[in-house]
């Protein structure tokens, strides 16, 4: 899969790079972008995404969006030390919301320069003009205008890299994509990118997704989906408690009562019951669709309960067993920050886990598929139980500092904000989180000393046993509620 990208033009990238800002815009602006100009490809979708709809910077390995369709990406890879080239990423887009996709790649590139990364190479992903439709009033000039802006942003790139042309992925104008990048850590030389180009929402926006359980995660995870534009209609959820149900009606999504119902037309269906729940819902949807031809894709989300017990659960009379996907995400899905770890057996085929991965990337910021189901646990005992984990570290702070004089509501803020500012600086800083962390600790001062009393309670212990119990809860919960 690997592909050399070729050498496209002998060009004075000094020249380039030391052009200013407004004369690298003015070289664009002359050589065409009328469509842009036009702003027919903006105005194409009313959608628009934002900076924070991406995965952007160094070390990230995805780039995804949803509903917006004529976005241009650019992925750019290369090397912090200097050394090998190819092996580090940094990772952005060209459009952003309203923004020139031009000034936006110039920002990516200057960016990941500007974060030490050497010996550039990129990867394009642009809207295939050849896939504008003619009953959408997409002229021949038009074509030819955005065909002439693409060559543009190859060129630019290929100037701006360093001379190397970016490798090119199109897609159809009608759907997004995403771009994952695998494997960057294991690739050893240079101008080569190892990707694999999901196809994102279009298949997503079309499947029919039902939720059976509509609790905290399944809101949590309709939040994000809905933030992200996708059909509240086809989104049914089933939840027996009046109260949850009529949560879910406000938030616009079809609701029922009944779990087959749900189940119905679904193409994805996902179980965000208890674990307790789960093999009573499991053998209650297989006893329905003993008539179906096809099934949909379950994505359990259940903790603990694991594959083989939900495959014989899920098994229908003629011994049919639906393809399964185990996903542990997080509540901060409902804010679109989730963090998702998948695993799936070799049951389920390569684009049955692009939906899965298309459904949990479009809420979640890490989506990590394992390679062994067992690490479904400990993604449990770290990201899925994570986040209270932190919720748990900030009453504690607040209480303490309450204590110690400051308002309720001054340490509240004081807390939530610092909480979010060091999530923020791990996501987007360069540093390592042990970096971080000694730069805020001046010798011999107080961070040193909150530290050391840390240390002298066991902080690591506590943690590392947390995460361990987490861990082992959910083995547990596997076991005891496990087949038969
Ligand atoms: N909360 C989290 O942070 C995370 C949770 N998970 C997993 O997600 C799943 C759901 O957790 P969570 O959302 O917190 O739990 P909730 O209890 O909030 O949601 C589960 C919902 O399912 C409903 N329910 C109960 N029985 C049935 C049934 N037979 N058919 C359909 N719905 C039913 C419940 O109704 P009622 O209240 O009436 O019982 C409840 O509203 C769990 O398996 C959990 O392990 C995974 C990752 C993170
Ligand atoms: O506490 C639980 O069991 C669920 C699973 C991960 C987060 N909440």
């Amino acid at each position: 899969e690997l592909t050399q990208v070729p050498r496209r033009a002998e060009v004075d990238h000094n020249a380039i790079r030391e052009a200013t800002y407004l004369e690298r815009v003015q070289k664009r602006d002359d050589s065409c972008l009328k469509a842009i100009k036009k702003r027919r490809l903006l105005a194409r979708e009313s959608k628009t995404i934002g900076v924070g709809d991406w995965n952007h910077g160094k070390d990230q390995d995805t780039l995804t969006t949803t509903g917006l369709a004529t976005c241009y990406g650019v992925a750019i890879t290369g090397n912090y030390d200097g050394g090998k080239t190819g092996d580090d990423r940094w990772l952005s887009h060209a459009l952003e919301a309203e923004r020139d996709p031009s000034e936006a790649m110039f920002d990516a590139v200057e960016e990941a320069r500007n974060n030490g990364l050497k010996g550039l190479y990129a990867l394009l992903v642009y809207p295939d003009a050849s896939s504008f439709k003619n009953e959408d009033d997409w002229t021949d000039e038009d074509r030819k205008d955005v065909q002439d802006e693409h060559d543009w942003y190859v060129q630019w790139i290929t100037d701006a890299t360093g001379g190397v042309a970016p490798e090119e992925k199109g897609h159809d104008y009608k759907e997004s994509w995403g771009i994952k990048i695998n494997s960057f850590k294991g690739i050893q030389s240079g101008r080569f990118l190892h990707i694999n180009v999901v196809k994102m929402t279009s298949q997503l926006q079309k499947s029919k997704l039902a939720f059976i359980g509509g609790g905290n995660m399944a809101a949590a995870i309709i939040g994000g989906l809905a933030a992200k534009g996708i059909d509240k209609q086809n989104i049914c959820v089933s939840e027996p408690w009046e109260v949850n149900r009529n949560k879910m009606k406000e938030a616009g999504v079809r609701t029922t009562e009944s779990n087959i119902e749900a189940s119905k037309d679904a193409d994805l269906l996902v179980i965000a019951v208890k674990p307790q729940v789960a093999k009573v819902v499991c053998q209650e949807l297989a006893g329905a669709w003993a008539q179906r031809s096809a099934t949909p894709l379950i994505i359990s989300i259940a903790a603990g309960i694991t594959l083989d017990s939900m495959k014989e659960w899920l098994k229908l009379a003629d011994g049919r067993v639906p393809h399964i996907v185990r996903v542990m995400p997080n509540t901060p899905a409902l804010v679109g920050e989730g963090a998702s770890g998948l695993y799936a057996d070799e049951s389920v085929s390569s684009s049955e886990k692009d939906l899965a991965t298309a459904l949990l990337a479009s809420v979640s910021k890490a989506t990590e598929w394992v390679d062994r189901e067992e690490l479904i646990d400990v993604v449990t005992g770290l990201s899925g139980s994570g986040p209270a984990y932190f919720f748990a570290m900030v009453e504690h702070m607040i209480e303490s500092a309450t204590k110690l004089g400051l308002s309720q509501e001054q340490a509240t803020r004081l807390a939530k904000q610092t909480c979010l500012g060091a999530g923020k600086m791990l996501v987007e800083s360069t540093e390592e989180p042990s970096q971080l962390r000694r730069n805020v600790t001046s010798p011999n001062g107080t961070t040193a000393a909150a530290l050391e009393s840390f240390e002298t309670s066991g902080f690591k212990d506590i943690v590392d046993k947390a995460v361990k119990a987490a861990t082992s809860r959910g083995e547990e919960l596997g076991k005891t509620l496990g087949k038969p």
